[in-house]
């Protein structure tokens, strides 16, 4: 909920009123005489997912970099004509990027990690050079490791970490942002190049030498970018889309003043081009007054996280000022169709303040984060899909809305019937699943003994080794495995014969974990897509697509199941599977679930009650999926949430309340079973350090987490709060095809034993290894049970 500042903030600044009055004195050149629509982004992976096909294809060799390059620019292409024909005014360039666009500014200002100059200095293409940052290079005698990768604000976006050192130095190096404007002005396109602004650039990036703070690079970076401004203004651009994301988290004054004194340089510069800036997935809160006095054009809201930030900006002193309003007004981050009349309410009041040529409008973020074309889905019920929309159907609805301000009302008595329908349909309802979450009672959300008690039972039952090798749960999902899946829906295979080739690739996997010795086994993961698609085809309340893709990080690209109604659990999900490994083998086999907050986070969830609601429906469903393993002998299971922090509201003051209810989730997930069962966790991908005491209250008796990259910094917050249960910290970076050392992974775990009592700690991978290949994996591991046998080896001396 956005409130308003306290007045010191209005007043921190000095310069701030000057440059206040400053922008008011400046006349915009940017004529607008009708009501703008434009776009942040545009999804870049194709809508038959040509790029991760084409860049998949380009790293093993089979197709030439000018073939993935011709590939790219019909991308490009198709997203232009696209956005043209639907009337789009300011159509997003440089939104295309071959991995990420962090990673592609990290480049443009010629932020290259020191590690990778012997690469500049065999001369490397750059494309290659962005592909070696994203993801390690391991050839012709180099080994250099990829550079860390983490969460998007609250997205699952994942983006490259730009790496700074005190004393670093900038130049512009890639030239894919004019090269891009060049490629869309030749095709007539009025197109807004869209960067990452520099202060977020700064603020996103991690410093890798002590003693310095990141933002005191903004001396060096700026000239960068003002170089760059200067070449696009040269080329012909007129409006620049700069994005600030940042301003959407607590910001401190030294932040702040950052922004005030970087955006008055970037206007003393180019007092004439028209800069937008872009904020989104929350609202500006504290930092608003600074956002609505940065001598910019236009200034983007995100008006469907923060609706009501809209009365207060439109209240303030803006309509004394030049300052035009980007209205985001259309979800870009889910896929209900949108609700005409509230955009219509927000468009109105806004235009009633400013007038139609101070007023654009926009989804709320980049498209980015939601699938292309819902044309391509032929499957899905009638009356559901009327309820949505993607990329494709989210530019038609600024048009829409434009033209329904323009009078075209039957556009809106449309959309008015598919939003009842919606509202008042039975498909959602179920009142066995309400009456059940609504008769919770708080030891549904708690093991019968505490850890310790627990962990007794276990380690007697179990008898493990000290630090008992595991693994996360997928082995490589390999093109003969995602084939079969393909026939089988293709009917070129019948049930039987599919299963038959699965049970053949689980049995295969168990045997070869057995061979070198891993503790706790397991299946591997084969029968599923992807691990929350998988439960969504099997829950109740669930929708999924047949080509719903959206981009995770470089060419992984996911398929969010629609949460649209009251879910519950009509059968077993995975008994058949686990018990299936588990009869093959003596050795523990790890029951495999994803939890519900993950669940939640990674689908597109119904916005027609609270995401807690949703989330404690899903809890009850994979406890009871927990309590039949349970029953069919399957005494290790792993609850997997590697997106509980990805949820975390971006602003501290709402933080409390969705760590009671998702952790709450978790626990009602995880609290159907005895003490003998062993409860796993697993988390991957973020920074844990600030929930920690969350991931405690978690109670899962063994948390498997992402380190490896990070070099077990991590493990400093686990000991410092006493992290009390046993702890898996990940001993190598299973998202770089590199092949790890035993004796890396032994040095990892030496500062893994120093932090933590050697009797809690495990030894295992990041994360799953459903992305790699299967020699690259079978070194890993064969290395990693080595440097756990040598950790066992150094404990009884
Ligand atoms: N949902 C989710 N989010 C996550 C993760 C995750 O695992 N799942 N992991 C973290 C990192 N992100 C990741 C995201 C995706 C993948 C991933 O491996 N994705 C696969 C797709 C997985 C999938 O659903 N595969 C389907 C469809 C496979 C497919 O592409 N089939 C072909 C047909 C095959 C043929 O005919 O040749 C097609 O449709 O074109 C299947 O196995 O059945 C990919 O992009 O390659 C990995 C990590 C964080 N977020
Ligand atoms: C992104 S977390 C992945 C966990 C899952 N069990 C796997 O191994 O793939
Ligand atoms: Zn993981």
């Amino acid at each position: 909920m956005y409130t308003m500042p306290s007045p010191s903030v209005y007043i921190f600044s000095k310069t701030l009123l000057y440059y206040i009055k400053e922008r008011e004195r400046h006349v915009s050149p940017f004529k607008q005489s009708v009501m703008i629509i434009h776009n942040l982004g545009y999804p870049r992976i194709g809508s038959q997912r040509e790029l991760k096909k084409a860049c998949e294809s380009y790293w093993t060799g089979k197709i030439t970099l000018d073939e993935l390059q011709a590939t790219a620019r019909n991308i490009r292409l198709q997203n232009w004509a696209l956005q043209q024909q639907k009337g789009i005014d300011w159509i997003p360039c440089n939104d295309f990027s071959f991995y990420d666009q962090v990673l592609d500014t990290a480049l443009m200002v010629g932020a290259v990690p020191q590690r990778y100059r012997t690469l500049q200095e065999k001369k490397i293409r750059e494309t290659d050079l962005l592909f070696a940052m994203a993801r390690g290079y391991q050839r012709d005698g180099d080994d250099i490791t990829a550079m860390e990768m983490t969460k998007w604000f609250d997205t699952n976006y994942h983006y490259i970490v730009p790496e700074f050192t005190a004393g670093q130095t900038f130049h512009f190096f890639s030239r894919k942002v004019t090269d891009q404007f060049l490629e869309a002005k030749k095709e007539n396109y009025a197109a807004k190049p869209v960067i990452l602004g520099p202060v977020s650039f700064l603020l996103l990036g991690k410093e890798k030498t002590a003693g310095f703070n990141r933002l005191s690079l903004i001396d060096k970076l700026l000239p960068v970018y003002l170089e760059v401004l200067s070449q696009l203004t040269k080329a012909g651009a007129e409006v620049v889309q700069l994005d600030e994301p940042c301003l959407s988290l607590d910001l401190d004054e030294a932040a702040l003043q950052v922004f005030i004194d970087t955006y008055a340089q970037i206007h003393a510069a180019f007092p004439q081009l028209h800069i937008l800036l872009a904020s989104y997935f929350e609202c500006y809160g504290k930092n608003l007054p600074v956002a609505l006095a940065l001598p910019v054009q236009t200034l983007h809201l995100d008006l469907v996280r923060c609706p009501l930030q809209l009365d207060d900006i439109l209240e303030t002193a803006i309509a004394n000022t030049s300052l035009h309003l980007s209205l985001g007004v259309v979800d870009g981050r889910n896929i209900w169709k949108n609700d005409y009349t509230r955009s219509l309410q927000q468009i109105q009041k806004a235009v009633s303040v400013l007038g139609k040529d101070r007023i654009a409008i926009a989804p709320s973020c980049s498209l980015l984060h939601v699938p292309c074309d819902l044309d391509n889905e032929t499957a899905l019920s009638p009356e559901i899909k009327n309820w949505m929309a993607f990329a494709k159907q989210k530019l038609q609805e600024l048009k829409d809305l434009r033209d329904i301000v323009n009078g075209n009302t039957a556009l809106l008595d449309t959309n008015k019937a598919a939003i009842h329908n919606r509202a008042t349909s039975p498909l959602i309802h179920r009142k066995e699943v309400k009456d059940r979450v609504a008769a919770f009672t708080a030891a549904d959300a708690r093991r019968n003994s505490t850890f310790p008690v627990r962990q007794n039972i276990q380690q007697q039952q179990f008898g493990l080794p000290l630090f008992p090798t595991t693994t996360i749960g997928s082995f490589p999902q390999t093109d003969d495995i995602r084939q079969l899946r393909a026939r089988l829906k293709k009917g070129e295979l019948t049930t039987e014969q599919y299963e038959a080739a699965i049970e053949k690739a689980t049995i295969e996997v168990i045997r070869w974990q057995e061979e070198i010795g891993l503790d706790v086994l397991v299946h591997g993961e084969f029968e599923r897509n992807d691990m929350v698609e998988y439960f969504g085809e099997q829950l109740q309340g669930f929708l999924f697509t047949k080509n719903g893709w959206v981009q995770s990080y470089g060419s992984r690209c996911v398929k969010p199941p629609v949460i649209f109604g009251d879910v519950s659990r009509p059968a077993n999900m995975t008994v058949r599977w686990s018990s299936f490994a588990q009869a093959h083998t003596d050795k523990l086999m790890k029951g495999m679930l994803t939890g519900p907050v993950t669940i939640l986070q990674w689908s597109f969830v119904r916005d027609d009650q609270p995401r807690s609601t949703t989330a404690n429906q899903i809890a009850w469903a994979i406890r009871d999926e927990v309590v039949a393993l349970e029953q069919a002998g399957i005494k290790v299971i792993q609850i997997d949430e590697p997106a509980i922090r990805e949820g975390l509201p971006l602003r501290k003051e709402n933080r409390a309340a969705y760590l009671e209810w998702a952790v709450q989730a978790f626990r009602i997930s995880a609290s159907g079973v005895k003490d003998e069962t062993q409860i796993h966790t697993h988390m991957c991908y973020s920074e844990f350090n600030d929930i920690i005491e969350h991931i405690a209250a978690m109670d899962a008796d063994v948390i498997t987490i992402e380190t490896s990259r990070s070099q077990m910094e991590l493990l400093d917050a686990f000991a410092g709060f006493k992290y009390p249960n046993e702890i898996g910290p990940g001993v190598y970076d299973i998202h770089s095809p590199r092949q790890p050392s035993a004796e890396e992974m032994i040095s990892l775990l030496e500062k893994a034993a120093v932090t933590l009592p050697a009797r809690n700690l495990w030894v295992n991978p990041d994360c799953g290894l459903k992305t790699r290949k299967w020699p690259e994996t079978k070194v890993a591991l064969s290395n990693m049970v080595r440097a756990a046998e040598v950790m066992r080896e150094k404990a009884s001396l």
